[in-house]
């Protein structure tokens, strides 16, 4: 029995929705199991914009700080999306990655059984399923790399040009190396790390510290690969995957992809994790301006984002695998959600954002 203090930052789009499933989700494991989760929602985006004049206000930093760990929808949408050079709402994201000093992002590309239909690729290809974990480095390379305008930023002209550094640092590099080796120990024993060493100075940074790092796990069998040629195995032979290693941006491509590979982007959480105990949590898609306020989204990516949270933050094994053992119970019993929904799903079996959550609510044991 014990007291936590949550930060929630529901953000935009469908953001509000999907956190608001994953709260009821968590509340009802502390009724359970006798834990209280005080939950503190702050503001961060597009709603921080035009509330607070900012995408990451300060308050927001503080309270993340002083939580044990904080929750996140999605920000962004078309309304913000004239803003240029400014304030935008995933600099706020980026803010709060780099504020809270979040280097490694482990996202589980996982195709549930029940869900096997889901995935785009041929049953020969996905065998008996799916589980890839990619490590993403998550504070360095262009999102936070300097960024430069031509002085007079005029799309209208040719001369003008735009630009965003991809730059890494050895230690940088190593200390995400470093993440993707010991879950690699507690996986499959297998890692690939992901570059484009072929062109990119920094890639060739990375591969030669990959080189003189994976020395010191003998244990690991590694490989290496060209993300371009990544992204096509990715599709063509995913299963020869325990634990990619890779960098901010290709990150974040390769996961979109797997996440479909994987049956849907709505089924795929993530853990941002630090040198401590406090982490972010939230589902790797974004705020889906095309299906919000329509009771549309799938809230599990955000409610499978709640065990990775008990895990890594609170230390509660039992009570995440209570989540994780509802949601297949919830799968189990056919319930699905538009996006994982198949030709033979029953139109009484089709649920929206809520209902999901009710489900996902009262199969906690
Ligand atoms: N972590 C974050 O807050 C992220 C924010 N974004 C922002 O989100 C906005 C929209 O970006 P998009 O490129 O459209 O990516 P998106 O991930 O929001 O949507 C891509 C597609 O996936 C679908 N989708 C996403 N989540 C779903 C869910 N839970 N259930 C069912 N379907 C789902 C959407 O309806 C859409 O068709 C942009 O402003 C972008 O910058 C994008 C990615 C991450
Ligand atoms: C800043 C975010 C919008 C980047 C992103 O797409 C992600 O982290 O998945
Ligand atoms: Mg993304």
């Amino acid at each position: 029995m014990a007291t936590f203090k949550i930060v929630t930052l529901p953000g935009d789009g469908i953001g509000p929705d999907i956190v608001r499933e994953a709260v009821k989700v968590m509340n009802r494991v502390g009724e359970i199991y006798g834990h209280t989760f005080e939950i503190t929602e702050k503001r961060m985006g597009g709603i921080a914009i035009d509330m607070d004049g900012t995408s990451l206000p300060q308050d927001t930093i503080d309270a993340a700080l002083a939580s044990d760990a904080v929750l996140l929808g999605a920000v962004g949408g078309p309304k913000w999306d004239h803003l240029t050079n400014g304030d935008r709402p995933e600099k706020g994201l980026l803010g709060i990655r780099g504020a809270l000093k979040l280097y490694a992002n482990l996202r589980p590309a996982v195709l549930y059984k029940q869900l096997q239909h889901t995935s785009p690729l041929k049953p020969e290809i996905i065998g008996e399923g799916l589980d890839i974990l990619v490590v993403r480095e998550l504070t360095g390379g262009m999102y936070f790399g300097e960024k430069a305008n031509s002085p007079a930023f005029n799309p209208e002209k040719p001369d003008c040009w735009a630009s965003d550094l991809e730059k890494y640092s050895v230690f940088e590099i190593e200390r995400i190396l470093r993440t993707g080796f010991e879950a690699a120990r507690k996986r499959q024993k297998k890692l690939c790390c992901v570059h484009k060493a072929n062109v990119l100075e920094s890639s060739r940074l990375w591969r030669a510290v990959f080189e003189r790092v994976k020395n010191e796990y003998p244990d690991i069998e590694t490989s290496e690969m060209y993300v371009d040629n990544c992204a096509m195995q990715l599709v063509r032979n995913p299963r020869q995957f325990d634990v990619i290693v890779t960098s901010n941006i290709f990150g974040d491509i390769l996961t979109d992809e797997a996440s479909q590979v994987a049956g849907s982007i709505g089924m795929l959480a993530s853990a941002s994790l630090g040198a401590g105990k406090l982490g972010l949590y939230e589902p790797i898609h974004g705020s889906a301006p095309d299906i919000a306020g329509k009771n549309l989204a799938n809230p599990l990516a955000t409610i499978l984002s709640v065990p990775m949270l008990f895990r890594y933050s609170l230390g509660l094994t039992k009570e995440a695998e209570a989540i994780e053992a509802a949601v297949n119970a919830v799968l189990d019993a056919g319930w699905r959600t538009g996006d994982i929904k198949s030709k033979d799903t029953p139109a009484n079996k089709i649920v929206g954002t809520k209902e999901m959550g009710d489900l996902v609510v009262a199969a906690i044991k």
